[in-house]
């Protein structure tokens, strides 16, 4: 069992996971134009474990910390205060990010800007093969490369070798941008939107190749998304988050199916068809949340329970206390006072938008 948000890895789920964020905060320190600094909140004290063979979604609205999450784990960043631990050893800092990228790949939106344009897919590869393994002779590195196209359905591989990134369609892209993240043998792949701006005809298809991947290769993933079908269709495990902090987590049909937080019961009915996968465009994704309230600044976030604001179910200590962690069985988590005080089935008994109509703005401190 996958094991999200603090609680020790090794008594949760029996075995150590491959790729773990430990309490991790990044905090950027910005300057407005008259040069006075605030610090932006980006992700605040965020767990999470990544185990061989399972993926877990990230979902949550734009600006809600993922893409900072998934640069943490990459190293892309360094915490501001928490640990990244691979196969529970904690990655010091500053160490050298070479080895550790051999073992942890981040893949982004857009395979278009992911691939050298001047260089042909063969090199692209290549040069990632060469990182993996120097004693690599050249006609090694092409069968390699060419194994490396039919693993991600480039089939036959030796048919896009010597095509350059413009001759290939945004799918065909994204699988070399996978098929060279693979090249150098990683135990996790991260995801970062990584079908968002494919045609929507071939959503499903890259989808597919990533739970094959995970599932046949024992590859960890980190899969972050807009769209809660695609988590619900490929991931094992969803974590949600809001305004910078993880709210709840778990195993997807848990999480999506019976939410035990205000803000993921607002984001699976701001869904326009959970049950439809990769059809809808990141602007229509949560299109209603966006009508009932902006997120949050980072900069000041709202204190206690920072959905708070947007709660239909909020109490005037959602205002001034965070809420503690409530573990609900079965790796079920939740950050929610109504589950502290026995209002927990408040949550799944009417929709959002009803419970936000009924809600008494007295109830709400701030
Ligand atoms: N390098 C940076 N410097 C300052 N602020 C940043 C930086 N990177 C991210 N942020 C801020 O951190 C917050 C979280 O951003 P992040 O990109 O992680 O969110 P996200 O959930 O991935 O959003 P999206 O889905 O739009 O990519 C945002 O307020 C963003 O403006």
């Amino acid at each position: 069992m996958t094991r999200h948000d603090g609680a020790p890895a090794d008594t949760a789920d029996h075995e150590v996971a491959v790729l773990s964020a430990v309490d991790v905060s990044k905090h950027f320190v910005v300057r407005n134009a008259v040069g006075n600094s605030s610090v932006v909140r980006a992700v605040e004290h965020a767990s999470v474990d990544l185990h061989a063979g399972r993926i877990v979604a990230v979902v949550g609205e734009s600006g809600s910390g993922k893409t900072t999450l998934a640069r943490l784990l990459a190293r892309f960043y360094e915490p501001t205060q928490g640990q990244i631990r691979l196969d529970g050893a904690p990655v010091a800092k500053g160490s050298a990010a070479r080895g550790y990228h051999q073992q942890v790949q981040l893949i982004f939106q857009d395979p278009f800007g992911s691939l050298n344009p001047v260089h042909r897919v063969r090199h692209n590869l290549d040069r990632a093969l060469r990182i993996h393994d120097r004693r690599l002779g050249r006609a090694e590195r092409r069968r390699r490369a060419v194994e490396l196209l039919e693993r991600v359905s480039l089939t036959p591989g030796e048919d896009f070798l010597d095509k350059f990134p413009h001759e290939l369609s945004g799918g065909q892209r994204q699988r070399v941008v996978i098929a060279r993240a693979l090249a150098v043998a990683p135990k996790v792949l991260l995801g970062d939107e990584p079908i968002s701006m494919l045609d929507v005809s071939i959503r499903l298809e890259m989808l597919n190749l990533l739970g094959r991947l995970s599932r046949e290769e024992g590859l960890a993933m980190l899969y972050i998304t807009h769209d809660i079908a695609s988590a619900r269709y490929v991931c094992d495990d969803v974590v949600v988050m809001y305004a910078g902090q993880m709210t709840e987590g778990g195993p997807k049909d848990r999480v999506i199916g019976a939410p035990a937080h205000p803000y993921t019961k607002l984001l699976v009915e701001s869904s326009p068809d959970p049950d439809r996968v990769g059809t809808t465009s990141r602007d229509d994704q949560f299109a209603d949340a966006e009508a009932l309230g902006e997120p949050p600044s980072l900069i000041e976030p709202p204190t206690g329970c920072r959905f708070h604001p947007r709660c239909p179910f909020a109490m005037s200590r959602c205002a001034e206390e965070e809420p503690p962690r409530t573990d609900l069985g079965d790796g079920h988590w939740s950050r929610c006072w109504l589950h502290q005080v026995g209002r927990a089935d408040e949550i799944g008994a009417d929709t959002y938008s009803a419970a936000l109509a009924r809600r008494d703005p007295a109830e709400v401190a701030s």
